[in-house]
Formats: C-alpha cells, sequence, structure tokens
C-alpha cells in the first residue's frame, strides 16, 4: 500500500535514499551508477529508484522544488517507507565570491524564512541541522575520494526569483553562503521523525559571477562529484 504521492511498496524502498529536486537527475543517477534497478514511483512524475551500488542497496528520489513539496516526499519516506537518512543531492546558487559554479557545498545548518517548521510542528527555530553524524560520514568520504567539499550555512530559500532584496540580506548577515530551497524542509522533518538527512550542493549560478551558470542540462546530469560522494556516503552509512 502507498500514499497519495508514492505508489512503492513497503520494503521497496531503501534504508538511505538520495534526493535531487530534479527527478530527471535521479533518473539519470540511476541510470549511470546503479545497478539492478527497480523503478518504485511514477505518480505526478516524481521518479523513484532502488537499486544496488557497489552490491548495496540505495534508493534515489526526486522531491520537487522548494519546502512544501520535499516536505511531502520525506515524511512520507520517513514514517510510511521506514527510511532511516536522506541525503539531498540538489544545485545552489552562491552568494559568496568564494563559492563557484561545481563547487560541491555541504549543509552545517540551514536557515530559511519559512514558516513551514512553525506550522508543521510549532517549531519557531529559523535555523535547522542536519545530523552529524552523517555529515562527518560524508566528510570522511569526501577526503578519501580527494573531492573538495565545505560545511558551510544554507539559504534554504521560499522564492526563487527574488522581487526585494531583504531575505537575501538577512540570509547573507547570518552566515549564508549559498541559497537553494529545500534543506531547511527536510531537516526539520527529519528531526521531528526521529531520522536522519544530509544536504550536498553543486553550485549552478552565481550572484557574484553572472557568466558563471550551469545548462539546464548540467544541472540534470554534470554533478558527477556530488553523485559519487553522495553514493558512497550512502553505502558506508
Ligand atoms: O536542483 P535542485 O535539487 O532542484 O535544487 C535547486 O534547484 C531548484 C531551483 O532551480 C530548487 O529546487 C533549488 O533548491
Ligand atoms: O535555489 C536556487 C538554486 C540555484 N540557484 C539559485 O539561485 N537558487
Amino acid at each position: 500500500m502507498g500514499t497519495p504521492h508514492n505508489e512503492a511498496a513497503k520494503g521497496e524502498i531503501a534504508r538511505v535514499v538520495l534526493m535531487p529536486g530534479d527527478p530527471l537527475r535521479a533518473r539519470h543517477i540511476a541510470q549511470t551508477y546503479l545497478q539492478d534497478i527497480q523503478p518504485f514511483n511514477t505518480i505526478r512524475g516524481m521518479l523513484g529508484f532502488t537499486g544496488t551500488y557497489k552490491g548495496v542497496p540505495v534508493s534515489v528520489m526526486g522531491s520537487g522544488m522548494g519546502i512544501p513539496s520535499i516536505g511531502i516526499y520525506s515524511y512520507e519516506l520517513f514514517t510510511t517507507y521506514d527510511v532511516d537518512v536522506i541525503i539531498r543531492i540538489g544545485s545552489c546558487g552562491a552568494y559568496a565570491p568564494e563559492r563557484h559554479v561545481f563547487d560541491v557545498v555541504l549543509a552545517d545548518s540551514a536557515y530559511s524564512e519559512s514558516t513551514y517548521a512553525l506550522t508543521m510542528s510549532g517549531d519557531e527555530n529559523m535555523i535547522q541541522f542536519p545530523a552529524m553524524d552523517v555529515n562527518a560520514c560524508i566528510l570522511d568520504q569526501a577526503l578519501a575520494l580527494g573531492i573538495r567539499v565545505d560545511p558551510i550555512r544554507f539559504h534554504s530559500s521560499d522564492v526563487f526569483y527574488n522581487g526585494i532584496e531583504q531575505p537575501k540580506a538577512d540570509a547573507i548577515a547570518l552566515g549564508c553562503q549559498i541559497v537553494e530551497m529545500e534543506s531547511f524542509g527536510l531537516f526539520h522533518n527529519a528531526n521531528v521523525c526521529g531520522k536522519k538527512a544530509a544536504c550536498l550542493c553543486t553550485v549552478s549560478d552565481s550572484f557574484v559571477y553572472e557568466d558563471e551558470i550551469a545548462t539546464p542540462q548540467q544541472r540534470e546530469q554534470n554533478f558527477d562529484a556530488m553523485m559519487r560522494l553522495a553514493l558512497e556516503s550512502a553505502i558506508a552509512l
């Protein structure tokens, strides 16, 4: 029996799930890196696959864009499917001049102006945290693979097209170096459900350097360092 948004049967999803926003990035990861792939979801086009990586079961599923969307899918994965760990693997925009396109970054915390946590559980904290042992595992794997990954604060924004500058200015004042749109909701859900989450992102564009911008196809298929790091971490957890 599934949920309104996920037709997988219990047991068809691995205990560790990698979640890109883009369901086609999920399909690319499954087809490129996993063996013995079994598709488990097509509802609303939010593709999900379970396969094996170096012999260990791993699932990968799109989350959609924004906190409300990852809020639904991650909650169902944690509560209906007994998933233990979700690692989001996203794209992000750089606020800080030291962050360049295709750099990989790891959230050590996520600030958001979103009311998601308050509405969902009464949690008034505007900063949510990942599971520090999952972060430690990711950093260990990054060292072993020779991939540079800096743990930094993320701005998890409710808005992609800003009409006003204040939310971005507030986030930068609070130390956020990049912006994406889901980690705050994912970390909150993991904490509420007694589960674990982390978020890796690859920089896809920059607010500092206008010429640094990844194409839509690169965002779907060219984040190899982050994908390998997430997979190695998934099987090490
Ligand atoms: O590439 P994904 O994982 O979707 O992540 C980023 O890209 C989307 C916006 O283009 C938002 O979902 C943001 O968080
Ligand atoms: O959420 C996002 C993702 C990539 N680039 C941005 O500017 N924002």
